[in-house]
């Protein structure tokens, strides 16, 4: 049994936990880690963008000798404007409450904080900022322009229940902003193009998700995006992908080899031809002999199945809808495949397909139509995206909840959210 709150915050000085808090010489301080962020304006722009210059942060550590419930780790990465924070909204609305940054705080933050779950942004272990970027040519997917040293130790500190000062890269200005306190939460999301990329921060995931979505498909969002909400052109948009490109193929896909569910987002296959990225095929990679999770099944787990439910349940304009699941291999790895081509015309019909469904880890009959109608005006409401997102969200769920079952010794059943 945890004493601490899993909320630990500079106000809960007077908390009932026995907090032992000293530094080096004494002193009394906030029952926090430190981590004095080396990635300050100037410095993390200056040193010629090493891993070993910006790395280093320097950290005052306090020790904190009462127990918390640690955070569960979820690692989610994705190319930018692949649909993270989409994703993200769906998660947070799976446990209750609305994701805020923090109060107060930098309005730039990128952090999103709700009542169970904090989401960081990786972009923040930026160790070279736009100009620093510029200087040296490299993107801010090389993953010399990040400071990876001083994500593992602030998310190592998080995940030991120990709050971190973690540096800000603001988007507006291109500039990385003094630090923001993040405290512990019970889940802990760090979420970007890195996740899963340093082996140290890696192992510290209790799950980890790779949104993979096909060029075909990113440029037709970027354009939808961009274009039609920033104004920007055609050629710019094309140009801003294909000079990311060798990067994202050498330190961002890579990555998906590790992920423990991979959503892969391709043109449909009911339209020959079609690259239009309107109508999408969406896969739902599963890997087997995760602990704490069981992939969802399609009628009969293990069998391979193809199924078009279109008729009298469902109603399905051109071109229609298909599923199709069944086991697979993917890096090696036996995986559980569930993949869904197409839209759905009408979202609350979407529950005769729920019921079809198992494993889902719902609270009740119809959670997963529940949740994609309360959030029906997010993109990809109406095909295998916002489907795949929501089952994954339930899945974190569970998992949560196995895992401080477990640290617990109480059934899973007692440590529900
Ligand atoms: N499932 C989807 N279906 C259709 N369009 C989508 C989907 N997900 C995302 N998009 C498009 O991509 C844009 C970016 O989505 P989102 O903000 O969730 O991505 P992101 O990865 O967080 O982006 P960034 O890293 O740039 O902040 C959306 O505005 C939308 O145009
Ligand atoms: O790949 C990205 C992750 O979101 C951004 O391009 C990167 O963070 C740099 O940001 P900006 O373009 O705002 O300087």
């Amino acid at each position: 049994m945890a004493i601490c709150s899993a909320h630990t915050t500079t106000t809960s000085l007077h908390s009932p936990c026995t907090t032992t808090v000293s530094n080096a010489a004494g002193f009394r301080q906030r029952q926090v880690i430190f981590f004095t962020s080396s990635s300050n304006r100037r410095s993390c722009g200056g040193g010629g963008g090493g891993r070993r210059h910006h790395g280093g942060a320097r950290t005052s550590c306090f020790q904190v000798s009462c127990s918390v419930d640690k955070p569960v780790v979820i690692g989610l990465a994705a190319d930018s404007g692949c649909g993270k924070s989409t994703f993200m909204r769906r998660l947070t609305s799976v446990f209750g409450g609305a994701a805020v940054p923090p109060k107060g705080g930098n309005p730039d933050s990128n952090t999103l904080i709700s009542d169970t779950t904090t989401v960081i942004c990786l972009d923040d272990y930026h160790s070279l900022d736009r100009n620093g970027r510029k200087e040296y040519g490299v993107t801010a997917l090389d993953p010399r322009a990040n400071n990876f040293d001083l994500m593992y130790e602030q998310v190592k500190a998080i995940k030991d229940g120990q709050a971190v000062e973690k540096p800000i890269y603001n988007h507006v200005t291109g500039l990385l902003d003094p630090p923001e306190l993040i405290t512990p939460p019970k889940i802990f999301v760090i979420e970007g193009l890195h996740p899963m990329f340093d082996q140290r921060v890696r192992d510290l995931l209790d799950f980890s998700i790779y949104l993979d979505i096909s060029d075909e498909v990113k440029f037709a969002w970027k354009i939808q995006r961009d274009m039609a909400e920033r104004g920007h052109s055609l050629e710019s948009i094309q140009a801003s992908i294909e000079a990311r490109k060798p990067d994202f193929d050498a330190y961002i896909d890579p990555q998906k080899q590790y992920a423990d569910a991979v959503i892969e987002v391709l043109p449909t296959q009911l339209i020959p031809g079609d690259n239009e990225g309107k109508v999408l095929r969406v896969k739902l990679i599963m890997k087997e002999g995760v602990k704490f999770f069981n992939p969802v099944y399609l009628f009969d787990e293990g069998s391979s199945i193809s199924w078009v439910p279109c008729g009298r349940k469902l109603t399905c304009s051109y071109p229609g809808i298909k599923f199709a699941y069944g086991p697979d291999t993917y890096f090696g790895k036996e995986v559980s495949v569930l993949e869904m081509d197409g839209q759905f015309d009408k979202l609350d019909e979407l529950i005769y397909v729920e019921s079809h469904l198992s494993n889902l880890s719902t609270k009740f009959y119809g959670e997963v139509t529940q949740q994609m109608l309360k959030h029906a005006d997010f993109p990809g409401s109406n095909n295998g995206t916002g489907l795949f997102q929501t089952i994954i969200g339930l899945k974190i769920r569970d998992l949560y909840e196995q895992i401080v079952a477990e640290r617990a010794g109480v059934p899973a059943e007692a440590a529900k959210v």
